[in-house]
């Protein structure tokens, strides 16, 4: 086994002890011990091959011999950092490795020899010893209260095994910042571990990882998370008493103005995680890093703040703060500047980081940012920055409250949700530019205040198959496990500070001191009260003991100091001071304050961090915290109202759809219906037409018939008496009918039916009627022409109704858009409606016709009656019928007016039936020509339609004529 070389060119070299050390001296006061040589056994050139040295410039030392290489029968080898020269007055070995303190062998993740392993994974401080090696070996202790661990036997033999130095001392304990627990025996290089971390572990550094940190560390940031959990199995940090889950570290800030007398007196290693002062009270101080004026912030990141940071969001809580005197380099540890970005950004690039590569859990962050003026808290995200010092606008006041699952915590305190670095990023900013700075005489802008940012992480295992669509998310909210939440709080402390110009100054310096003074108390107070078991009830008695309410500041960092959280302490300092030498003393001695403060809080602090609970959001504190789960819930109850707004929205359209469907279907079946009753009505019409034609024809017949004009020959049994009257009676004017429109009307009856042949004289002479007067006849006839003349009214009335209705119908359907059908049917309704007028007017004209006929025949029976009354002789024979009348003279003609007056032969009577006889010519000859005149204008309109009307006409001719002449045979 090969020791790597120290290198410290500054300091002696220190020839290696061959015997054992003497026991271990308690080093309660400032020891002048030799420093570590690069010679130590540790520093052997020999360094493994698998190690990198990040300073290979660094000038190598010569080998020493290595103690642990060589008997490892030896109890104990002290391992001297031997000075070239002889050691000087004061000084002693300081180092011991003990042989009980070498690790077991891990379990499992031994690295090959060959693999560079971690450097995180080193088991010693740079120098190759732990802290705890050094103070066993006697190095300066300042705190008093790590006499425990300086008390530890004296150490045995080195090597077991070969492995003698390499080991990891029991008491730097695996921890959760430092590893996984497991322990790893490699080589000690001397302290200049660089190697570069896992790509992973370097997502927001631009330079490797540092090891400088003086506990154990173990590299579990890759395939190992959540392999810690297997080292405890209640999660608990594997460590006996959980130092190793704080980090302490010293940060030096380089010089404005070189004082190269007091940095003489100050020995800054960084390798070694040294500070020591050569001065009064001086003293060598070791921590987990310390960093010269050369690291920046990136260094001072990856070392003591990244684990954490990856630690938080494993599940453990997590605390950062700095801690120094002003104008040290607090703020610009914690915030940094653009180009060279502090804690806090790189925190955050880190968390973000972390999500991207675990894509199998989904997390949610939130953050506040608070600050502790003057001992009140105020809240830096919530609305308005304060203006001034202190008197910006009124805040609610805010209060610090506890639970047993929150811990202590402040509230109410805005919290914002944030998705992105940048958006994480410009919530600190605008949270820092509310924070209250102010010039003092040694930060122009210097902090008045402690000021707290708190990033909640929650998380919870993702359902596989992603989240794409609801289903998958249904899914997804029935995966097992709940939401773990954890805390990472980064604290930039306002600074101590002796003295102040002005008042103001000095009541923030005195409430900043004040709490400054009570965190260094409960640290200070921790190591007395201090519990290894760190059973939940220990703790609660000791923290009753503990001043932590005495402060804001230590109230709310409780949760942390108490061993629920990890913790990284940053201290700066600043070595060397220009000013007066009060000015230089009073520095210097709040460095060794500060100095002290890390030492105790790396002893004293004690952390039992466990990784939170996975809880279940339905109800619970931790249920009510979770807004992971909320929002789950709230996604998913979204989800189900979409869900279903989706449907009624698809049911309502479907609806319409029908609705619409069926408001088509109806129109259509009104369409066809109105269509299907124009078509019923237009039948309608046409068999009204054909049923009143029929049974005016009907009518007809019975009336010529009754008028015997049809045949003589061929009586009816219903009009026998009448006709028989008629045909006895009349000496019928064959020319006047002859002349007339009998002969020229086409289609009408024979002429020999209204010629009718010479009537026997029987017929003649019962032709005169039941009344033997032929009124009979004529009543009845006049009877019929009524109905008749009724029928052919009602008849009119009803056309015209129908025609009404078929033109409101076709103008209804015209106007539905059918245009195009409009050329079709336009011709063959224009030709029906003509049709229908010229019907119309046919009618109109046998009606007026008839009415005119009416009239005639009522005034020949009113003559007829008259001329009755006025003959005395009344008997049948007298009233022979004159045939030599019967020539086509007027006179005859008029002696036609009534049967009556041709038995009277009285000159008024033959004037009158003249008047009768011609009027009858008249109507006859007009109605013959007006029916021809019809006839031709209506020919054309249709053919059947004007078949029936020809019909008709010609029926209406031969009844007209048939009653003419029927008339003119009564009369004759
Ligand atoms: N490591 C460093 N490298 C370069 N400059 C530094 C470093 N540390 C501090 N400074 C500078 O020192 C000044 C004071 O630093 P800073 O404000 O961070 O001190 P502080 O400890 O926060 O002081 P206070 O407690 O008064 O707020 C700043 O101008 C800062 O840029």
């Amino acid at each position: 086994m090969s020791t790597t070389a120290l290198p410290r060119p500054s300091r002696p070299s220190i020839a290696p002890p061959t015997g054992p050390l003497p026991s271990l001296p308690v080093a309660k006061s400032r020891l002048a011990s030799p420093r570590p040589s690069p010679t130590s056994p540790l520093s052997s050139p020999k360094a493994s091959p698998s190690r990198a040295f990040s300073s290979s410039a660094l000038p190598q030392r010569p080998a020493l011999r290595s103690s642990a290489t060589s008997a490892s029968n030896i109890p104990a080898i002290p391992i001297v950092e031997a000075p070239a020269g002889p050691l000087p007055p004061g000084r002693s070995l300081r180092k011991t490795v003990s042989i009980g303190s070498f690790p077991q062998p891990p379990k499992h993740g031994q690295r090959h020899p060959s693999h560079p392993p971690s450097p995180l994974s080193a088991s010693s401080t740079p120098d190759g010893t732990s802290l705890d090696q050094r103070l066993a070996s006697g190095s300066k202790l300042v705190v008093p209260s790590r006499q425990s661990s300086l008390k530890r036997p004296a150490p045995r033999a080195a090597s077991v095994g070969g492995r003698g130095l390499l080991g990891k001392p029991p008491m730097t304990p695996p921890s959760f910042l430092n590893g996984s627990g497991e322990s790893l025996s490699i080589p000690s290089t001397g302290g200049n571990l660089s190697l570069p971390s896992p790509p992973q572990s370097r997502n927001s550094s631009a330079q490797g990882s540092y090891a400088g940190s003086a506990t154990t560390f173990e590299d579990i940031d890759d395939e190992s998370r959540g392999r810690a959990d297997t080292h405890a199995a209640d999660g608990t940090a594997a460590t006996k008493d959980g130092k190793g889950n704080v980090i302490v570290s010293v940060r030096v800030r380089p010089n404005v103005v070189r004082d190269a007398a007091q940095e003489s007196e100050w020995d800054i290693n960084g390798k070694r995680a040294l500070v020591g002062y050569k001065g009064r009270e001086g003293g060598d101080y070791y921590y987990d890093n310390v960093f010269d004026a050369q690291d920046n912030n990136a260094r001072v990141y990856d070392a003591a703040a990244k684990r954490l940071v990856r630690r938080v969001m494993e599940g453990y809580h997590g605390t950062v703060f700095a801690y120094g005197m002003t104008g040290t380099g607090k703020t610009f540890s914690m915030q940094g500047t653009a180009t060279n970005p502090g804690v806090i950004p790189l925190a955050i690039t880190d968390i973000f980081s972390y999500i991207r590569e675990t894509p199998h859990r989904e997390f949610l962050l939130r953050v506040s940012y608070l600050e502790i003026y003057n001992e009140k808290i105020h809240d830096l995200l919530a609305g308005a920055p304060p203006v001034g010092n202190g008197q910006g606008a009124p805040q609610e006041e805010i209060k610090l409250r506890e639970d047993s699952k929150r811990g202590v915590y402040a509230t109410p305190l805005k919290e914002e949700i944030v998705q992105s670095p940048t958006q994480l990023l410009r919530v600190i900013a605008r949270g820092d530019n509310a924070r209250r700075v102010a010039g003092t005489q040694f930060n122009a802008r210097s902090s008045r205040s402690h000021a707290v940012v708190q990033i909640v992480v929650e998380s919870r295992e993702r359902a596989p198959g992603g989240t794409g669509t609801l289903k998958d998310n249904k899914r997804s909210a029935i995966v097992p496990g709940g939401v773990r939440v954890s805390t990472l709080s980064l604290i930039d402390l306002a600074g101590s500070e002796k003295a102040a110009d002005s008042k103001e100054r000095r009541t923030e310096g005195s409430h900043i001191n004040k709490s400054l003074l009570t965190l260094g108390t409960v640290i200070a107070r921790l190591s007395s009260d201090k519990d290894k078991s760190g059973s939940e009830k220990d703790k609660a008695s000791k923290d009753k003991h503990l001043p932590y309410r005495d402060s804001k500041l230590t109230r709310l960092l409780q949760p942390a100091l108490s061993g629920n959280s990890l913790v990284s302490i940053l201290c700066t300092i600043q070595i060397g001071s220009s000013g007066s030498a009060a000015a230089a003393h009073a520095h210097t001695g709040e460095t060794l304050n500060t100095l002290k403060f890390a030492s105790r809080a790396k002893n004293n602090i004690v952390s039992h961090a466990k990784k939170a609970d996975e809880s279940f959001g339905n109800g619970g504190d931790a249920g009510s915290r979770a807004l992971l789960d909320r929002y789950r819930l709230e996604i998913q109850d979204l989800r189900k109202q979409l869900e279903e707004q989706n449907k009624a929205k698809e049911m309502k359209e479907e609806r319409e759809e029908r609705e619409r469907d069926e408001e088509e279907e109806r129109a259509r079946e009104l369409e066809d219906r109105q269509r299907h009753e124009e078509q019923m009505l237009e039948m309608q019409l046409a068999r009204t037409a054909l049923k009143e034609r029929i049974e005016h024809l009907n009518r007809l017949i019975l009336s010529s018939k009754s008028l015997g004009v049809n045949n003589a020959r061929s009586f009816s049994s219903m009009s026998h008496n009448r006709q028989s009257i008629m045909s006895n009676t009349v000496d019928f004017p064959t020319n006047s009918v002859r002349s007339s429109a009998a002969l020229d009307a086409p289609g009408t009856t024979p002429a020999s039916t209204f010629t009718s042949p010479a009537l026997d004289a029987s017929e003649e002479d019962d032709s005169v009627g039941e009344n033997g007067d032929g009124s009979a006849s004529q009543a009845a006839q006049i009877q019929s022409l009524q109905a008749d003349l009724a029928d052919k009214t009602r008849y009119i009335s009803t056309l015209e109704k129908r025609l009404l209705q078929a033109r409101r119908s076709s103008h209804s359907r015209v106007s539905m858009s059918l245009s195009q059908k409009l050329a079709g049917e336009d011709g063959g309704l224009a030709a029906a409606l003509a049709e229908k007028d010229a019907e119309i007017l046919n009618l109109r004209s046998q009606l007026e016709d008839k009415e005119k006929m009416i009239s005639a025949l009522t005034s020949a029976r009113k003559k007829s009656e008259a001329a009755h009354e006025m003959s005395s002789d009344g008997s049948p024979g007298s009233r022979r019928v004159s045939r030599q009348r019967s020539g086509a003279s007027n006179t005859s003609i008029k002696a036609k007016s009534s049967p009556r007056d041709l038995l009277s032969h009285t000159p008024k009577s033959d004037r009158d039936m003249s008047d009768v006889t011609r009027m009858l010519d008249e109507m006859i000859s007009g109605r013959v020509d007006a029916s021809a005149a019809r006839r031709g204008s209506v020919r054309n309109v249709s053919e059947d339609k004007t078949t029936l009307r020809r019909k008709n006409v010609d029926g209406g001719d031969a009844r007209d004529i048939g009653t003419a002449v029927g008339d003119a045979t009564i009369t004759t």
